[in-house]
């Protein structure tokens, strides 16, 4: 998310979401928990939702669904990664960092059971560690 700030060329008022379905596996359990919810009001604002992955789609579609019924101006998506064979739901994404293979990946952020997030590259996780 520095990252990406550092890039813009203007500022954006930014707010935190944390949401998970993933818990310590390798496959969205499906439910959508909310852990930390918005603390600004989107009525009537433009939104930008910035994801770290696109695996199935099933967090992004439920985030979205969620936030449009707060009212917004528009929401649109950006993410980080995605998996294109894999998504499961049609959602529109305006802007992709990159499109990767079905892999399970870790690093810059992304996580495996709350481990790894701290790798500063983006890897394959090897699948003796989950299988
Ligand atoms: O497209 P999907 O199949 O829904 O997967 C993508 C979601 O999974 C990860 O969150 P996770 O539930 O693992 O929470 P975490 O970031 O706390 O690990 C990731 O940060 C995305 O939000
Ligand atoms: O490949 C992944 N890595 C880490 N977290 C994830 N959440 C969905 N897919 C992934």
């Amino acid at each position: 998310m520095a990252d990406l700030m550092r890039a813009l060329p203007g500022t954006a008022p930014m707010d935190w979401m944390a949401v998970s379905s993933y818990g310590s596996g390798t496959k969205s359990s499906g439910v959508v928990r909310i852990l930390k919810d918005l603390d600004t009001d989107i009525s009537g604002r433009h939104v930008l939702i910035v994801e770290d992955i696109i695996d199935s789609g099933l967090t992004l579609s439920w985030i979205k669904s969620n936030l449009e019924s707060r009212k917004p101006a528009s929401v649109e998506i950006c993410t980080l990664l995605r998996k294109p064979d894999v998504v499961k739901v049609d959602i529109p994404v305006k802007y992709v960092g990159f499109d990767i293979p079905n892999e399970f990946v870790v690093g810059y952020g992304l996580d495996y059971d709350e481990k790894y997030r701290n790798l500063r590259c983006v890897g394959t996780l090897a699948p003796h560690v989950y299988a």
